[in-house]
């Protein structure tokens, strides 16, 4: 039967890129979505605002939501310092399993855990699974009507701190109206949107960026 494109990524991957090297791996993602077939992953472009966010924070403790190919999880994971505990969440089987080995190829599959299941289910379960007290970053990829549930629950979860940082993929494309409207009328959150474009196009997207402020 015919392959799926996540395991057309990663033949690309293991064809394109020198293994160890993380850079090398990210830039035979963006090569084969430019090229060959486009990937909802964040990008080259939005994924040096994702990689100065990261490096701004310097966190301790991150979440990812939406793990898809590893993409993102390879970016975030270069930037960390030893020590920091990375959790990554997927509920497609067939998503971790590529995603597993495009990390593992990047070397960096000691530096963050993907975890099978929905975010709905595993948010709550944080604290008493991972050892999580709060998260410093959580970066927002999954889909995007469930932004603003999300973001409901971690309040609910206390998994949010004085300072912890949301950043938020596709919110003008496709688009999260709800959760934007949330995050920039609640006195919760501090607010700042940063312009960019769908990852390997022209249309207009952006990432949100939002620090909880209780
Ligand atoms: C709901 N809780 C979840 N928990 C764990 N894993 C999840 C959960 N929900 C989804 N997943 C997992 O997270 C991934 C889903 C990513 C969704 N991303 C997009 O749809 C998305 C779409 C576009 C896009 C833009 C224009 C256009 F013309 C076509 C597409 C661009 C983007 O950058 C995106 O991120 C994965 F597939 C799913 O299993
Ligand atoms: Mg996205």
């Amino acid at each position: 039967t015919r392959s799926t494109r996540p395991q057309r990524m990663l033949k690309a991957v293991q064809k394109k890129a020198t293994k160890g090297d993380p850079e090398s791996v990210i830039s035979a993602i963006d090569y084969f979505c430019k090229h060959s077939e486009w990937a909802m992953n964040v990008g080259d472009e939005k994924g040096s605002i994702l990689d100065s966010v990261v490096t701004e924070v310097n966190p301790s403790t991150v979440l990812e939501l939406g793990t898809y190919c590893g993409y993102s999880t390879v970016r975030i994971a270069r930037l960390l310092s030893p020590g920091t505990k990375f959790i990554t969440l997927e509920f497609n089987p067939a998503n971790v399993t590529i995603a597993r080995q495009i990390i593992a190829y990047a070397g960096l599959q000691d530096k963050v855990t993907v975890v099978e299941g929905s975010s709905g289910d595993l948010i709550p379960q944080m604290k008493e699974r991972f050892g999580i007290t709060t998260f410093d970053f959580i970066f927002l990829d999954h889909w995007k009507d469930r932004y603003l549930p999300d973001i409901k629950l971690f309040e609910e979860c206390g998994l949010l701190r004085k300072g912890s940082v949301l950043l938020a993929d596709n919110v003008i494309c496709p688009g999260a109206p709800e959760y934007l409207e949330y995050v920039r009328n609640s006195p919760r959150y501090e607010s700042r949107y940063y312009p960019a474009h769908l990852e390997y196009t022209k249309v207009e997207d952006g990432l949100e960026k939002s620090v909880f402020l209780e």
